[in-house]
């Protein structure tokens, strides 16, 4: 039998990387709910939103607005999204406490993304990571393209590796790795996890799936096999990079969900609630969940099934 966690944090990210390639404009009241509920349904991190460059996002374009007028609930962190000093900047006048910075494995991929190299990537965060240090702001890190991306083709692990290690040096206190256009299959998930354990520590990695390919839970549970207890996911499936063509959806927190609880590992998540919510999102939305779960109605999906 694998060795797995007995519980996982999940970091919820539907209200940023699901909402941030919607075409129609969301009200901000809208997505303020969505937040709520999601705090509200027991995800203990709900990546909020990002500062970044309206032009680029106009979906976000509303995050100073936005941030400040969430009821934050004790015990939840709020993530967001920063670029840059730009970024930081309006991030810190908005009153957050937790940031994430950005960088690829693929050196197309960021010019594409946030029109740098990975190297000024990293020079541009460190103005960044020292007001975050000054400000007493935690700071993750992601890295994109890490099975795969929609300009270079495959990734050698090493450059995963590598480019975790320097976020984690720069000082974030976790590293999520993203399958951003979901081409990663389970064995070589995990090789290239396995990979980047060599040089940060297990407990410091998080996983992001996207489901592209519909190989996202097989992924996470691979991973978990080798120890990794940090997940990424989105409300109702959610999601899809703009400047990662090809990419779609997250992986859905509510299958995740129910995947882990039913495997006896805990996450703290009331998947009701967490049900209601996608119904409620895809709704506001005008489209049906592209979750699993989401699609069949809550009575019939969780409770007589004898699941956990
Ligand atoms: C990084 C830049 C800004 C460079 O973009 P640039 O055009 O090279 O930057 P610039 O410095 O020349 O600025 C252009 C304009 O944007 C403004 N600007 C500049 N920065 C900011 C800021 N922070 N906030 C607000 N405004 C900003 C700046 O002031 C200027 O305004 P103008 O003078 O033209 O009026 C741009 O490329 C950008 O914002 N990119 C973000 C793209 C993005 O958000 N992608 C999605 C997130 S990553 C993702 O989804 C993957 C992930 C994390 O989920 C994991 C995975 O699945 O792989």
């Amino acid at each position: 039998m694998a060795n797995y966690p007995q519980s996982v944090k999940l970091v919820e990210v539907g209200p940023r990387d699901g909402l941030q390639n919607e075409a129609e404009p969301i009200p901000t009241a809208t997505k303020r709910e969505l937040i709520h509920r999601l705090a509200g349904a027991g995800l203990p991190v709900v990546e909020a939103t990002s500062f970044v460059s309206p032009k680029w996002i106009p979906q976000l374009g509303d995050a100073a607005e936005l941030f400040p007028s969430i009821e934050r609930k004790a015990g939840v962190h709020y993530p967001v999204l920063v670029p840059n000093m730009k970024g930081m900047e309006r991030a810190v006048e908005a009153g957050v406490e937790e940031v994430a910075v950005f960088t690829a494995a693929s050196e197309s991929f960021n010019k594409k993304n946030i029109n740098a190299s990975i190297a000024e990537s990293l020079e541009r965060f460190e103005p960044v990571m020292a007001l975050a240090q000054e400000k007493g702001i935690r700071v993750r890190g992601y890295v994109s393209c890490v099975l795969g991306c929609p300009y270079e083709g495959h990734i050698k692990p090493q450059a995963v590796a590598e480019v975790s290690e320097k976020l984690m040096e720069m000082g974030c206190y976790e590293v999520s790795l993203g399958d951003t256009i979901g081409s990663g299959t389970p064995l070589k998930a995990q090789t290239m996890l396995a990979a980047v354990a060599q040089r940060v520590a297990m407990d410091r990695l998080a996983i992001h799936f996207h489901d592209t390919r519909g190989q996202a839970l097989a992924n996470i549970q691979a991973c978990l096999e080798l120890g990794v207890a940090t997940v990424d996911a989105s409300v109702a499936g959610l999601g899809g990079c703009p400047y990662a063509d090809g990419a779609s959806g997250n992986v859905a927190t509510e299958d995740v969900v129910f995947m882990l609880e039913g495997m006896g590992i805990n996450t703290g998540v009331d998947l009701e609630k967490l049900h209601a919510t996608a119904v409620w999102i895809s709704q506001e939305l005008g489209r049906e969940p592209a979750s699993k779960l989401g699609r069949i109605p809550v009575e019939k999906a969780i409770a007589p099934l004898g699941w956990k």
